[in-house]
């Protein structure tokens, strides 16, 4: 389980609380209006950001003080954060190896296999910028896999695909989710998405990110601060 334990994240004038549980295994989706708090609450979880107050734990493990590389968790963003200088195999090695050093001949399998499972066999040579939009993106998730993390954070990391290609991008999201048993956590500005992702949603607004409910029964019956965002005001 990951628990968030009285949290409370503070960034100027700004405060978000959030007091919840989500299920190891399950695939919840985050929304809500702009400027609510969804990627500072993901940044928590991940390390990025330090709450004034409260704890997260992961399995009953305190994590809180944990640095990012240490915590169980692995990170997609929309800049898919692949080092432009380096080939796509070396990114991916980094993701093996976070202090740097010599892959070995088994890591170096692993990574073609990463490449293969992901549907970029042979691209290993290629720099980041010799890759198509939905080719990096594909590249961000064979690093996922490589890292091998019980939890996986998803902040808006397909925003820029058009729609085909985002929908497949998001299957293979929950695909590679089940397949590593890890526990996928996604912000979405696209109801769509969230209910074609998740089970569960976590609304985060008016300074709470509220324990996750049932997505169909949140967007079938809003509240108000998730009506307004829909446009159904
Ligand atoms: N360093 C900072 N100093 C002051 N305020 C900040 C800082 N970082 C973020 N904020 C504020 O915190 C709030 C939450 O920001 P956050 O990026 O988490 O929202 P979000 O829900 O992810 O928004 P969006 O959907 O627009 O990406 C915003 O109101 C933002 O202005």
């Amino acid at each position: 389980m990951l628990e968030l334990d009285g949290l409370v994240m503070r960034a100027g004038d700004f405060t978000l609380r959030a007091e919840m549980t989500l299920e190891p295994r399950s695939r919840v989706a985050v929304v809500g209006p702009s400027g609510a708090g969804k990627s500072t609450l993901l940044d928590a979880i991940a390390g990025f950001r330090r709450p004034e107050a409260g704890r997260i734990l992961w399995q009953g493990r305190d994590i809180t003080a944990d640095a990012p590389g240490t915590r169980p968790v692995a990170s997609l963003f929309q800049d898919q954060n692949l080092f432009p200088h380096l080939s796509l195999a070396r990114n991916l090695g980094l993701a093996l190896r976070l202090g740097g050093g010599r892959v070995s001949a088994h890591e170096n399998q692993q990574i073609e296999e990463a490449l293969a499972e992901v549907g970029l066999a042979g691209f290993g040579a290629r720099k980041p910028a010799e890759l198509s939009g939905g080719q990096a993106s594909r590249a961000a998730l064979a690093r996922v896999l490589l890292q091998n993390r019980p939890v996986i954070l998803l902040d808006e990391p397909f925003a820029a695909l058009g729609p085909a290609l985002k929908a497949e991008m998001l299957s293979r999201v929950a695909e590679l989710a089940d397949k590593l048993g890890a526990l996928a956590l996604m912000v979405s500005h696209d109801p769509a998405d969230a209910r074609r992702f998740a089970s569960q949603t976590v609304l985060v607004a008016d300074g709470v990110a509220e324990p996750p409910r049932e997505t169909e029964a949140l967007f079938s019956d809003p509240p108000d601060s998730l009506r307004a965002y829909l446009g159904q005001a």
